[in-house]
């Protein structure tokens, strides 16, 4: 069957493990992205950008300063939002600007994932057609300014104040204390010149709680921070360090009545106000953002698995049998184990990314319309997605790291910068921990339903069902029939976790604590049923794609659904086995369906990752390139180390030389 990335020139190991290939990879691509059209979109824009001169890079951003990535990245946004504007649909936006600028961020990311979507959803129709064609038309840079210092989870607690002045109709945002800075956002820093800043909402002496405001923070002319802004950048990060995230304190600022979003809440001229048809409308950025950052993990885990599988397709090292040739490092069940496990759970997220995404679309729909009753379900779906993803993801970079060895942790593998990246979503748009209590909350409210017989959502339709006894390992040799065993039981799972969790916290309320308190001694298993229902729909999710796929993909997307089941099995063992409903030789039959596994799919791992259809440029990593020509590559990599501009480094003469010379002259 046709790998279509074959090319003479490359990596024998390579091409052979191409022809091994079970299935049409460009299928596979186009279903990944959804038509053969946007696939050859997806290939022409990457074409187009790597030969663009505006976005050559001279050397590789891992060798510049921080102030040099960032004015790189700014040139190339400049070209992106000009030049290249009118030629992408949005929707291609974030692949064009993956292979333009790269992952760190650039200084219009949070126009684009947060100002521009709290504008669209917040701002009332004055507001919109005042300021979103300017937004639009890259007149203005925006931000979303939320988190303080001292405040990002709690947001009832929040410091920053917006006070209306009926006598001039104005809101007067103040920032009260040091730590009700505005701390974190993205491109506050240095590149935005107007943010949507979030403060609690003061009518006549009385707080209404978080509402967002448009401010302008500097001169549309000069930049300059306007009267009364104290703003800048808040230093480096783990990761994205072209992203000027930033400080901002508002001295009793002055801005318009009209200023405030007020699509859904509102205040009249003499302060009346009116509240949003739902109470969390006023969040509705984060949901956009938690909606399609799932999709944008999935697309690192991706990376990670694509650079982690090619490698260790070339690379040999040691032997399996005495006397053989070294073997491909691929050959080990270890590295199998580390690294195919990442390659099915990046598909996983990539499809339930991509139904999350409509599941949103629709809920927005319905927002539009005046119904908000999609919403909680969209938001404990989102909370508990964000938060499994980012850490599933974390997980499987590092696993994709360290099965590269020592080149691996070098910044040429492209895998430290992507777990940096990755790693941030742990915390950005709610710490995980926190969020997965927001999914427990629907849970608890669904067992209730459940209980009274009450109709549920199709997220939550599993709370409703009775259990069976788990039919893993007795259903014979059917792979379908597996597939729904398996499904079953991990219904039945996060069934009965979200029951427990929800008898242990009425426990405690019946022992006399009080409900917020019993919360807060149950919390680890409420984030445990949170974190197994957002597994069970990835599961589910991931099937519904199988069987709607086409026959020439069915195979191979069935093997591999069968190897995330089984690895998804095992590491949950502990819970499928808690309450009996596995015996110890059902896991045992799971781990050796999981050791079968490895081993069917290990002719198409390579074209598994090849059909993530992910550039070199793209990729940015010598040991992932599709050629696999990774030792020369290394070597000319290093070689742009700005450390051997010269052989005889100011370092070596200045200190080290004169130390050795003063030794050896004590001698
Ligand atoms: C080029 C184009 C690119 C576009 C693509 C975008 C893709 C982007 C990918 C990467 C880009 C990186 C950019 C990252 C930038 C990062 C930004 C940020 O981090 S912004 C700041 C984020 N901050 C947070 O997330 C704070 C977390 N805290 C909260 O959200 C809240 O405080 C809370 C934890 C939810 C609690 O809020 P609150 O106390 O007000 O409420 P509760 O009492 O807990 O709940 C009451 C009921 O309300 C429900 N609820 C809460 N939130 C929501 C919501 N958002 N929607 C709907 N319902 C909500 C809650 O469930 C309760 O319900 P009931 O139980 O009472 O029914
Ligand atoms: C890369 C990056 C980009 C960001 N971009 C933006 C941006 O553009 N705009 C913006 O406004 N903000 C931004 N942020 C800020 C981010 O949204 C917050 O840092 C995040 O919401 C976490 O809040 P926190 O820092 O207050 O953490 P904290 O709440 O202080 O968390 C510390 C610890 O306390 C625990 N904890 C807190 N509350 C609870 C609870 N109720 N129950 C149990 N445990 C709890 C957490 O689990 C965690 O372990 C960004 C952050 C990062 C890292």
């Amino acid at each position: 069957m046709p790998n279509r990335c074959i090319r003479p020139g490359d990596n024998p190991d390579l091409t052979k493990e191409r022809e091994t290939c079970t299935f049409d990879t460009d299928e596979l691509a186009a279903n990944l992205y959804g038509s053969r059209r946007n696939l050859e979109r997806r290939r022409e824009i990457s074409q187009k950008v790597s030969a663009d001169p505006d976005f050559a890079d001279p050397i590789p951003h891992e060798f510049l300063s921080r102030e040099k990535a960032v004015d790189a990245t700014a040139k190339k946004s400049k070209v992106i939002f000009q030049k290249w504007k009118n030629l992408v649909k949005p929707e291609e936006m974030p692949h064009l600007v993956n292979e333009a600028v790269g992952i760190q961020g650039f200084p219009l990311a949070l126009h684009h994932a947060m100002f521009l979507p709290s504008l669209n959803s917040q701002a009332d129709d004055d507001l919109a057609a005042e300021i979103l064609p300017r937004a639009k038309a890259y007149e203005i840079i925006g931000t979303y300014a939320q988190t303080e210092m001292g405040h990002g989870t709690n947001l009832r607690e929040l410091e920053t104040t917006a006070t209306y002045d009926k006598t001039t109709q104005e809101f007067v945002i103040n920032t009260p204390t040091r730590k009700a800075m505005k701390w974190w956002p993205g491109n506050l820093g240095k590149m935005s010149n107007y943010a949507v800043v979030c403060c609690q909402l003061i009518i006549d002496g009385k707080n209404l709680g978080p509402h967002n405001f448009l401010v302008q923070l500097r001169c549309e002319k000069t930049h300059e921070p306007l009267p009364g802004i104290t703003v800048g950048d808040i230093g480096p990060k783990i990761a994205y360090n072209t992203t000027d995230n930033g400080f901002l304190a508002l001295d009793n600022v002055r801005i318009p009545r009209r200023q405030m979003l007020m699509k859904h809440a509102k205040v009249s001229p003499d302060g009346t106000y009116t509240p949003p048809i739902h109470a969390k409308l006023n969040y509705g950025a984060m949901v956009h953002v938690r909606a399609h950052m799932i999709y944008s993990h999935g697309h690192l885990l991706a990376r990670a698995a694509a650079v982690a599988t090619r490698y260790s397709a070339v690379r040999r090292q040691g032997r399996i049998e005495n006397g053989g040739p070294e073997v491909q490092i691929l050959d080990y069940q270890t590295q199998q184990h580390r690294i195919f496990p990442q390659i099915a759970r990046a598909y996983a997220i990539l499809f339930a990314g991509q139904e999350v995404r409509d599941q949103y679309a629709k809920t927005l729909e319905g927002i539009a319309n005046g119904q908000a009753d999609l919403l909680p379900d969209l938001h404990a779906l989102t909370s508990g997605l964000k938060s499994v993803v980012t850490f599933m993801g974390g997980l499987g970079i590092e696993q994709c790291r360290m099965s590269c060895g020592g080149h691996g942790y070098s910044d040429a593998s492209g895998l430290p910068k992507l777990y940096g990246v990755q790693i941030g979503g742990c915390t950005y748009e709610g710490e995980n921990m926190v969020m997965l209590q927001q999914t427990a909350r629907y849970l608890m409210k669904g067992v209730k339903w459940a209980e009274q017989g009450k109709s549920l959502s199709p997220s939550i339709a599993y709370l409703g069902k009775k259990s069976g006894k788990s039919l893993i390992g007795l259903k014979g040799g059917d792979i379908t029939r597996e597939h729904e065993a398996i499904l079953e039981t991990l219904e039945h799972t996060a069934r009965r976790l979200a029951i427990d969790a929800s008898q242990l916290w009425e426990k405690r309320i019946k022992g006399g604590e009080c409900k917020e308190r019993a919360w807060n001694g149950v919390t680890v298993e409420m984030n445990r049923a949170s974190r197994v229902y957002t597994r069970l729909f990835m599961a589910r999710s991931f099937h519904r794609r199988l069987l709607s796929s086409p026959s020439s993909i069915r195979s191979v997307l069935s093997d591999l659904f069968s190897l995330y089941l089984h690895y998804e099995c095992v590491d949950m063992a502990q819970h499928l086995l808690e309450d009996g409903h596995c015996n110890g030789g059902q896991i045992q039959y799971l781990k050796k369906r999981l050791y079968e596994d490895l081993t069917t799919l290990r002719p198409n791992a390579v074209s598994l990752v090849d059909s993530f259809e992910i550039s070199d440029r793209e990729l940015n990593s010598v040991l992932g390139r599709r050629d696999g020509n990774v030792y020369e590559a290394l070597f000319q990599w290093a070689k742009q180390s700005e450390l051997n501009y010269t052989d005889v480094l100011p370092a070596v003469k200045n200190y080290m030389m004169p130390m050795m010379e003063e030794n050896r002259s004590k001698l």
